[in-house]
């Protein structure tokens, strides 16, 4: 896929293929091309050009049945601020027709003692959480998460990565974007390697490690040794 903003070229061709089931993660510095890509996956952006099937749809011809089954967090977690926790999640159940029990949602994501709070009194932490939770209504098939984990107090992490993988179990493909290499690394099945819109690497995290024999979350440090892998050919 390629995806330009006027004269910025975000995605500058980035072939992928994600596996059921699998939770795979978006690496890259800041400005790289992460979010853009995510928005292209979910259809929230449209490519400039390339194609992208999804669940083995084409993701054009079967926009409105993909819709129902993929679930997303933005980083931008814009909820309405006037709304109840409760309130916010039957309302965005009510738009799908495949449903995940709430109560379930709710004990997973250890929502209850906020139910009847509203959004805006919300820590950020809880309402991304929120956000989370408005991921699952749906029971999707693959769940969209962009920087889920920015800003999250290191227990919230914990619980967040403990969350996706429970639903890898239960055969959910997961794709996350993080600036986070070691994030990436402890958690993640596969992970792409975005940088300046292009694909730099994809492969577990233990071969880019391999690969990258630097200090994790140094980025200068990875675009010089990008650069160099580039030179021997040895990039994706
Ligand atoms: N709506 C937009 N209009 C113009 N340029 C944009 C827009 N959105 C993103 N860009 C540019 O496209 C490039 C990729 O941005 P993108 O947000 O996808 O990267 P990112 O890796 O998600 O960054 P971050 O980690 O900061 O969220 C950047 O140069 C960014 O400035």
């Amino acid at each position: 896929m390629l995806k330009s903003y006027g004269m910025i070229r975000a995605i500058r061709g980035i072939t992928l293929r994600i596996h059921r089931g699998e939770i795979f993660g978006v690496i890259g510095p800041r400005g790289s091309g992460k979010t853009t890509l995510i928005e292209l996956l979910i259809g929230i952006q449209k490519a400039d050009s390339g194609q992208l099937h999804l669940l083995g749809m084409d993701a054009d011809k079967y926009a409105d049945q993909l819709k129902q089954r993929i679930g997303f967090q933005l980083q931008d977690t814009s909820l309405h601020d006037r709304i109840k926790v409760k309130e916010v999640l039957q309302l965005f159940r009510s738009y799908y027709k495949k449903k995940r029990n709430l109560n379930e949602i709710i004990s997973m994501l250890a929502l209850q003692p906020y139910l009847n709070q509203y959004v805006m009194d919300l820590t950020e932490n809880w309402k991304q959480r929120v956000a989370f939770a408005l991921a699952l209504v749906n029971d999707p098939d693959i769940i969209f998460l962009d920087e889920p984990s920015s800003g999250l107090e290191p227990q919230a992490q914990t619980e967040l990565w403990t969350i996706l993988k429970r639903l890898r179990g239960e055969g959910k493909t997961i794709v996350v974007s993080t600036s986070q290499m070691e994030e990436a690394q402890q958690h993640c099945d596969r992970v792409a390697l975005i940088v300046g819109g292009e694909l730099s690497l994809c492969n577990t995290p233990q071969e880019i490690k391999r690969k990258l024999s630097f200090g994790i979350n140094e980025v200068d440090q990875m675009n010089l040794q990008l650069t160099s892998l580039r030179w021997r050919g040895e990039t994706a």
